[in-house]
């Protein structure tokens, strides 16, 4: 990796065209990456960029250009944070910064990044691709994302109840006061009055970094997409005691606890006398996700009923757009708020604090880029007049897929 402390970094050597603005969300457990490509780029095509990546599984959008250009993707685990300076670096992302407007004359470039990686790593990129970091707040980059999200990208939001998705039709004008709940290596809860309005008003520990890390110990899973598929197969109910196993099979009706309400999650492996090898994987796979799943949607509720908030947006890549997941804190916030509360997901729900970065760029006085903080979501696709980003989705949601914008 030595040789990219020797990367040009000479932003004048570079059309303005073929900038890239690139933003980064660097977390506890996996870096994500926005960047911006013009189609007059250079930019490497979609199937180029999805064997760069494809380590996670990555994929992008490869509908036809029809805009201005693309708002991409990515993401790589912040342990394999080398892989990722390389990626920059072979895709000349890192040129895709600002410069100090204060001091014209310097060549000195500034990539916008957020998550606690952004000052972990600093001195890595400096080292590594010649570039600064330019730090945002962590909170504050989520809700920009979400805002964002919410209100610009046509069917971002859904609800997902006993298998089926439905998105949500989200009136930008009636979207405040909501509870985003950002489940990473650990959560996050904020309450969001508006753009740029917000409080951070609970957490977690027991996290995505929680399941992740239980379950690499507990069933030897190489990665956090195998642990996820073991879920699928699982039975919660051999290791979690449930109501019905301390009640002899019945009903605690009078407190409204069904037989088969989870009355001690892993709560079975007290008396089973069985070691760790006479579970199935799968099985622990299953009660841990079930476990950090409804602690989350629990604790989501309490925080929406103490603030009076009716939507609960989650987001992080813990969901991961899974079902099982999904359905679990759904179930919590509904059970809990006896219906009154609504648990939401977001399609490019991992990419929150990275787009939120890469908005504020805008603060920034670059001749180029102007983000827009987009006033209506149908139709999306408007005329550019100035230098306004303008976005509108297509395809389905997976890891990397881009948004069509002009600039
Ligand atoms: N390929 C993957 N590798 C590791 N974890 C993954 C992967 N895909 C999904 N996850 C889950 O997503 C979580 C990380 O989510 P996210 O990227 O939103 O948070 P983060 O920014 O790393 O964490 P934090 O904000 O707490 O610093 C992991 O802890 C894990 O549960
Ligand atoms: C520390 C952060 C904000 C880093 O993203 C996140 O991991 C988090 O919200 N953890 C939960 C910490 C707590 O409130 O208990």
């Amino acid at each position: 990796m030595d040789h990219l402390a020797h990367v040009s970094n000479q932003p004048n050597s570079q059309p303005q065209s073929q900038i890239s603005h690139l933003a980064l969300d660097i977390g506890g457990s996996l870096i994500k990456l926005v960047y911006f490509c013009r189609y007059d780029d250079n930019c490497r095509d979609d199937d180029e960029l999805r064997s760069q990546n494809e380590s996670l599984g990555s994929e992008s959008d490869n509908s036809r250009p029809v805009l201005g250009g693309k708002l991409h993707f990515a993401k790589f685990e912040t342990s394999k944070i080398n892989d990722c300076l390389e990626f920059i670096h072979s895709m000349k992302l890192h040129l895709g910064g600002f410069h100090d407007c204060t001091a014209p004359s310097s060549d000195k470039i500034f990539i916008k990044a957020t998550g606690g990686g952004a000052y972990k790593f600093a001195d890595l990129f400096k080292e590594k691709l010649g570039v600064s970091l330019d730090k945002e707040d962590e909170m504050e980059c989520l809700v920009t994302g979400a805002n964002f999200l919410l209100k610009a990208v046509h069917q971002e939001a859904f609800t997902y109840l006993d298998g089926q998705k439905e998105f949500a039709q989200i009136d930008p004008n009636d979207l405040y006061p909501y509870l985003l709940v950002n489940i990473g290596s650990g959560v996050s809860m904020i309450k969001v009055d508006g753009d740029g309005k917000f409080e951070r008003v609970s957490g977690t520990s027991l996290g995505g970094g929680t399941f992740w890390g239980l379950g690499r110990l507990l069933t030897k899973c190489k990665n956090f997409d195998e642990l996820l598929e073991l879920s699928h197969q699982g039975n919660n109910r051999v290791i979690d005691m449930l109501v019905g196993d301390i009640y002899g099979g019945t009903d605690y009706a009078k407190i409204g606890l069904s037989a088969t309400t989870i009355a001690s999650s892993f709560g079975k492996a007290i008396s089973d006398n069985k070691g760790l090898v006479d579970y199935k994987p799968e099985d622990i796979s299953r009660s841990l996700l079930r476990m950090i799943s409804n602690n989350i949607g629990q604790i989501s509720y309490l925080n929406a009923l103490r603030f009076g908030l009716k939507r609960i947006f989650f987001a992080g890549f813990f969901i991961r757009g899974h079902a099982y997941t999904m359905d679990t804190i759904s179930v919590a916030v509904n059970f809990w708020s006896k219906g009154e509360a609504e648990a939401m997901f977001l399609r490019h729900e991992g990419f929150l604090g990275a787009l939120g970065a890469f908005m504020s760029y805008e603060k920034q006085c670059l001749d180029g880029l102007t983000v827009n903080k987009i006033p209506q979501r149908f139709p999306i696709s408007v005329s550019s007049a100035g230098n306004k980003i303008y976005c509108s989705m297509n395809g389905k949601s997976n890891d990397n897929e881009s948004i069509e914008c002009t600039v």
